[in-house]
């Protein structure tokens, strides 16, 4: 089977990206699309979005080779609820949400017996919404496809080749590392981003507002990721829940350890630490994956 139509089900930043993406990378693939939102509905036809906006979901998928569920994890159940009896025999499940093994149940549950293989694709902006979508979102970036054990594997080739053509990096994983991996690697700086911002915020008037003037570069690229959408990461972690408590639980030892440190005077430990980070960094660079880069594409750089 070769992917022809692909239903996109929830049309904001991920859903709109995702179609306008296949416009440009894949000209004969059809898309349809929904969003339970009346108001996205109509902004994603004035985008061009999807080829067909649907007004029902059930219409949106069928016939669909591929239906891609593009909303906030904690919605997932019940979007995929609304399209059990639509749904082709043949056709394959997938998602785009940042938690794998939570969604991954919901799918399996909602529809028994479907070819579900969850993915992940690690690209976004803290934008979101019909508007914030653009084409180039997936270029060069990882797509983590989650799949279960007993998926047919030219299921996963199929999924594999079409987020290639969107210019994704694809990387199979089991769905409960991915959200070990992704709590550390993306939910938890979340969540520091919205604890200094939501800290400053709780300041008296006067300092706040001289943590807005002055506000140097690392508290501006807190404030970046704490303006991302509520709805979104209050599932994700509430989804990821056990994976971001174990890493949370890890994250609080090392932060005590740092305070001692300072408390101590301990200029060795701290400088060790900064060193062994800076590495870090140096080789998230060379490897090519440093979103500063000017070719990227993003609409906010
Ligand atoms: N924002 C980001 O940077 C990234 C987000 N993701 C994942 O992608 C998914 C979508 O995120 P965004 O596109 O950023 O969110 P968004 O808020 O821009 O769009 C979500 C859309 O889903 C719609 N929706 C909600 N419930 C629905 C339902 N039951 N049926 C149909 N439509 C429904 C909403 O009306 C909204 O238009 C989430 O699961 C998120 O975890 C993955 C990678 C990056
Ligand atoms: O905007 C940022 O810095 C992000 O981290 C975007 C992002 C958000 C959620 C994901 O699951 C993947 C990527």
């Amino acid at each position: 089977m070769s992917i022809e139509r692909v239903a996109i089900i929830g049309l904001g930043l991920l859903g709109g990206s995702v179609g306008l993406a296949i416009a440009e990378h894949l000209p004969d693939v059809r898309t349809t699309a929904y969003d339970a939102d009346p108001a996205v509905r109509r902004r994603a036809a004035e985008r061009g979005l999807a080829g067909t906006v649907c007004e029902t979901a059930g219409e949106a998928v069928t016939g669909a080779d591929l239906v891609l569920f593009c909303v906030p994890v904690g919605a997932m159940a019940q979007a995929a609820a609304m399209i059990a009896g639509h749904l082709s025999g043949d056709a394959i499940v997938s998602d785009v949400g940042s938690s794998k093994q939570s969604v991954m149940e919901a799918l399996r549950e909602a529809l028994p017996g479907r070819t579900v293989i969850p993915a992940h694709p690690v690209a976004g902006t803290e934008q979101s919404g019909p508007d914030a979508g653009f084409a180039s979102l997936f270029r060069q970036r990882w797509c983590i496809l989650t799949p279960p054990s007993n998926v047919d594997p030219a299921a996963i080739a199929e999924l594999t080749r079409f987020w290639e053509a969107l210019g994704a990096k694809v990387e199979i994983m089991d769905a409960a590392h991915h959200d070990l991996v992704l709590a550390v690697t993306s939910h938890i700086p979340h969540l520091i981003a919205y604890t200094i911002v939501g800290t400053a915020s709780d300041l008296e008037e006067v300092t706040r507002s001289e943590v807005i003037k002055y506000s140097a570069g690392g508290f501006r690229d807190f404030t970046r990721i704490a303006a991302s959408d509520p709805t979104m990461w209050r599932d994700v972690f509430l989804s990821n829940r056990d994976a971001v408590l174990e890493m949370l639980g890890r994250f609080n030892e090392d932060l005590t350890a740092l305070q001692r440190a300072i408390r101590r005077g301990d200029g060795e430990a701290l400088f060790d630490l900064f060193t062994r980070t800076r590495d870090i960094r140096r080789s998230i660079v060379e490897q090519g994956q440093d979103d500063a880069r000017p070719d990227f594409g993003r609409k906010d750089h």
